[in-house]
């Protein structure tokens, strides 16, 4: 497989709790400013890069003397918000001595699910980009809740990755790369050099979190390159702690494991749909509908349902499921939940006449809908 980096324009790296609050110590300041170093060597390469950091609560941690992470969330948001200032103290600081500005953005799910939002998030990412400072992105712990919440930083930095287009997605972590299985506790455990972003066999192998103070674990690492493959991206995990890794990838060499996006990249707005984490209403196909859907490229007809769950208006994204439950594709519904109830099962032609109007005859039309 080619090595990915070194023709990669447009980059995001991820760094992760472990690594940059070297497994809860505090921030590694060292450790930063060798990535802030080498990011600004990718920047006279040419390239543009966007960083995901997380660490700010395991840093409020440290700052406010608590020696275990709480449990209760408004804890959490308040150490959050007080780790976020070293955080990005920190990166400021030493970009600053390669001439480079950073800027803060914190966003929640629901910023990137809004498309308004979605959409000034990209145009400020952009010009950040165009005037050559680093964005510096975190989750916004602080008013994060389950509902709006991406979770884990590697899906943040996965749904970063779509937004901008970006190339390729770097995840550091503190192993050298994905693993036959966790080497934590598998000391026969080899390394996965190269794969393609998707393969199933992939999330077989990877476990949960290595540390307390950290979220995702290696299964959102793949599931993250799943993700980016969408828009096109390659995945590459690897070691933070490696010497000079980020410019020696970008020089070309073969470094950790990389995961190849092998699909046709879909369109940026069938990205947006496919990155919502949450979805207002289920709706359960046929197998006619299925096959229409899935093999024949066709919008979904009403006729097509045999189920409506969930309270959705028109225009919010619902999940299409098969008979079984698995889930084939999602998409913006026409109609809200109360009158797709009422006009499933039928033919097209008697929508007018049950509902006294017709907005579009599919429930979902093709353009809206984007298969997984
Ligand atoms: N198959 C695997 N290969 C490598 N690491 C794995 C695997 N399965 C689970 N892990 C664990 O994932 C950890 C990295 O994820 P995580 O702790 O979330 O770090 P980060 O803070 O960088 O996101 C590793 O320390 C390792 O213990
Ligand atoms: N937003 C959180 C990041 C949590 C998180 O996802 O951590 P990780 O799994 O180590 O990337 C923080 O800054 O502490």
């Amino acid at each position: 497989m080619k090595p990915v980096l070194q023709s990669a324009r447009r980059l995001v790296v991820k760094v992760g709790s472990a690594l940059v609050t070297n497994d809860g110590r505090g921030l590694d300041h060292a450790a930063l400013a060798n990535w802030s170093a080498q990011i600004a060597q990718l920047t006279h390469m040419g390239k543009e890069v966007v960083l995901v950091s997380s660490g700010a609560v395991a840093e409020g941690m440290q700052r406010l003397g608590w020696k275990a992470r709480p449990s209760a969330v408004h804890e959490l948001q308040a150490a959050a918000a007080v780790g976020q200032m070293g955080l990005v103290q920190a990166y400021e600081s030493s970009f600053r001595s390669h001439a480079l500005h950073t800027a803060q953005i914190l966003l929640t799910h629901d910023d990137l699910a809004d498309r308004t939002r979605y959409l000034n998030a990209l145009s400020t990412l952009r010009t950040l980009l165009a005037l050559k400072v680093i964005p510096i992105i975190n989750e916004n712990d602080t008013v994060a809740t389950d509902e709006i919440r991406f979770g884990d930083n590697d899906t943040l930095a996965a749904l970063v990755t779509n937004l901008i287009e970006a190339d390729a997605l770097v995840i550091l972590t503190d192993q050298a790369g994905l693993y036959t299985a966790d080497p934590r506790n598998n000391p026969d455990a080899t390394l996965v050099s190269e794969a393609h972003a998707g393969d199933p066999a992939l999330e077989k192998m990877a476990g949960g979190a290595g540390s307390a103070i950290s979220r995702g674990g290696m299964l959102t690492k793949i599931l993250a390159a799943k993700r980016a493959a969408r828009s096109g991206a390659h995945t590459i995990i690897a070691s933070g702690r490696e010497a000079d890794v980020l410019v020696r990838l970008a020089k070309g060499e073969a470094i950790g494991t990389q995961l190849a996006a092998t699909q046709t990249p879909l369109s940026s707005r069938k990205t947006w749909l496919a990155d919502h984490l949450q979805v207002r209403g289920k709706l359960t196909l046929d197998a006619g509908a299925v096959k229409a859907v899935t093999l024949d490229g066709k919008s979904l007809l009403p006729i097509g349902v045999i189920n409506v769950e969930g309270e959705f208006a028109r225009g919010e994204v619902v999940t299409c499921v098969s008979p079984e439950g698995v889930q084939i594709a999602r998409g913006l519904a026409n109609y809200a939940a109360s009158e797709a109830r009422k006009i499933v099962r039928l033919p097209t032609t008697q929508i007018e006449a049950t509902l006294g109007y017709v907005d579009g005859p599919e429930l979902i039309h093709r353009d809206n809908l984007v298969l997984l």
